[in-house]
């Protein structure tokens, strides 16, 4: 079922340096072939001699032992480039990641592009090795899901100017009850929880790489003048930037549309002391605000424009192949609002495929609420026509969307694993979320509209019974808790509610609990 990317997709990842050396070598005393993984923290892993190791000193912390045990150079290195590569502009074009650039010169988006020649040194078995080497540890920066892949991420950070909270490592959940009693007996059914995370959503993957790169630019030697960090955002972008600079101690400065954000979004950037301007518009309104207010004032943004943030969330997609000890899945559903994230998830796995650690890719579906849905309407329309729109209230609020910056790399991305683009209704995705709920998740009503997707393709029969498939999980169902509430409580207008379980209020007596349990339990007893 899963596609083998097109040849065409590869020359977006695979970039070769123009002014670097021809001889490879250099960095590299030991040939990568007979190579075992060696870097620093790597070989601790897998050493038996250092299995032993002594505990660092009291005065110590796990930063400083690190800084003790610096990893070699390994001649790796990464660069903004345009997204797509203009036809027709400069091919030399490029950008050091320690420049403060969001936009191409001609006003396109920009991709983060690695050193490809120089990581395919190292044969995919190595790499797994070494992915694998770091799981579980707290060995700086490595026990982060996100920097235990650093070399794929940003090479040249140095550990020490990281801001990690050890995000990633999520769980990737077998649904066995919900494949096997609602899907039609589906046995390979698996939820990727990015949502069990610091702060609740994905969006904190993103977050520890651009949060790390500002804080390398304020630093020493480089001493940027950055007085704070911007985003706009529906809820997750805002928690997770404000718990990051709070981490680092860096101001944070984020742009909220007025009474569309859940109250638990809404607490979570004035807890962590950002300040938070509460504006009265949709998402949008406020991208377009911040978007000219970073131009303006010294503050570094945070959104998934920069693409800084989706070489973070690119490491989710390198975690599903290593849970499955990199056995690729047939499937993988992604909900999509600004649609950064279905472009990072893409760009893992082709990364993966074209340095060898596995052989192909998964086909990707990206799967949007109706009420927010100009990706969907594109691709209906054979991807000739995107009309952006006016995104109406969903209970998926993260993803009231209605003119995505990234829509261009969703297009990639989707035309280079043959995927699909499905949409879902409010009852849809309601009901879809309350149904995985009934089989022991909480699920947001995001990863509702996900899995109300994987309903329609599995009755369309384009998903199949034993497709190994993966349903991405984007954030805690608890950070949306009123929609639930309000489902339960039958309180929605125009919608049946058909899993909605009520508590049922009984007098403190004996006999009254007594019929209460007999009347649920008939039959059962
Ligand atoms: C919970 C949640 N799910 C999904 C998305 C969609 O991600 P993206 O904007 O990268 O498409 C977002 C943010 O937009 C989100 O906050
Ligand atoms: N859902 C996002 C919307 C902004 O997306 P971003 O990835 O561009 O930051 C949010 O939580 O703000």
């Amino acid at each position: 079922m899963a596609a083998t990317t097109h040849a065409a997709s590869m020359s977006f990842l695979l970039s070769h340096p123009q002014s670097r050396s021809a001889t490879p070598s250099r960095h590299l005393p030991l040939r990568p072939a007979a190579r075992r993984v060696q870097c620093a923290t790597d070989a601790a892993a897998l050493s038996p001699a250092v299995t032993t190791k002594h505990r660092r000193a009291a005065d110590e912390n796990i930063r400083e032992e690190a800084a003790r045990h610096p990893a070699p150079k390994q001649g790796l290195s990464a660069w903004y480039e345009p997204f797509p590569p203009a036809p027709n502009g400069d091919p030399n074009e490029r950008y050091s990641l320690d420049e403060i650039v969001y936009r191409s010169s001609s006003g396109g988006l920009l991709d983060v592009r690695h050193d490809m020649e120089a990581l395919s040194r190292f044969s995919g078995a190595y790499w797994r090795d070494l992915f694998d080497s770091r799981i579980g540890r707290t060995t700086w920066p490595y026990g982060s899901g996100v920097w235990s892949k650093k070399e794929f991420v940003l090479p040249e950070i140095e550990p020490d100017h990281i801001v990690s909270l050890f995000e990633g490592n999520s769980n990737l959940f077998w649904a066995e009850r919900l494949g096997r009693d609602h899907l039609g007996g589906m046995n390979d059914l698996w939820v990727k929880h990015c949502g069990i995370s610091h702060t609740g959503s994905f969006k904190d993957l993103g977050m520890t790489v651009l949060v790390s790169q500002v804080n390398r630019l304020r630093r020493a030697p480089l001493s940027r003048p950055i007085a704070g960090v911007g985003c706009a955002s529906t809820g997750d972008t805002s928690a997770a930037l404000s718990a990051y600079c709070a981490a680092a101690g860096i101001p944070a400065i984020v742009f909220l549309p007025a009474n569309r954000i859940s109250l638990e979004q809404l607490i979570q950037p004035i807890a962590n002391g950002a300040t938070v301007l509460s504006l009265d518009t949709d998402f949008d309104g406020c991208m377009r605000l911040i978007r000219e207010v970073t131009a303006e004032l010294p503050i570094y943004l945070a959104n998934s424009l920069n693409s800084l943030r989706l070489e973070g969330q690119k490491t989710a997609a390198i975690e599903i192949l290593q849970q499955f000890d990199w056995e690729v899945p047939d499937w993988v559903i992604v909900p999509g609002g600004n649609l950064g994230n279905i472009y990072a998830f893409y760009k893992g796995f082709e990364m993966c495929r074209v340095l060898g650690l596995v052989d192909r890719v998964p086909r990707l579906v990206c799967a949007q609420a109706a009420n927010a849905n100009p990706l969907y309407g594109y691709y209906k329309s054979g991807w000739t026509e995107f009309q952006p729109q006016v995104a109406r209230p969903t209970f998926a609020s993260a993803i009231q969307i209605g003119d995505p910056v990234s829509v261009d790399r969703a297009v990639v991305a989707l035309k280079a694993t043959d995927g699909i683009v499905e949409e879902a209704t409010e009852e849809e995705l309601m009901n879809a979320m309350s149904l995985a709920d009934r089989t022991g998740m909480f699920a947001c009503p995001h990863t509702g509209v996900a899995l109300a997707a994987l309903f329609k393709l599995r009755e369309q029969r384009v998903i199949g019974t034993n497709d190994r498939t993966v349903v991405v999980s984007t954030a805690h169902g608890l950070k949306f808790s009123q929609s639930k509430i309000d489902y339960h409580d039958s309180k929605i207008e125009d919608m049946a509610c058909k899993y909605s379980n009520p508590p049922v209020s009984v007098k403190a007596d004996f006999g009254a609990v007594m019929d209460v349990l007999k009347k649920r339990l008939k039959g059962k007893l």
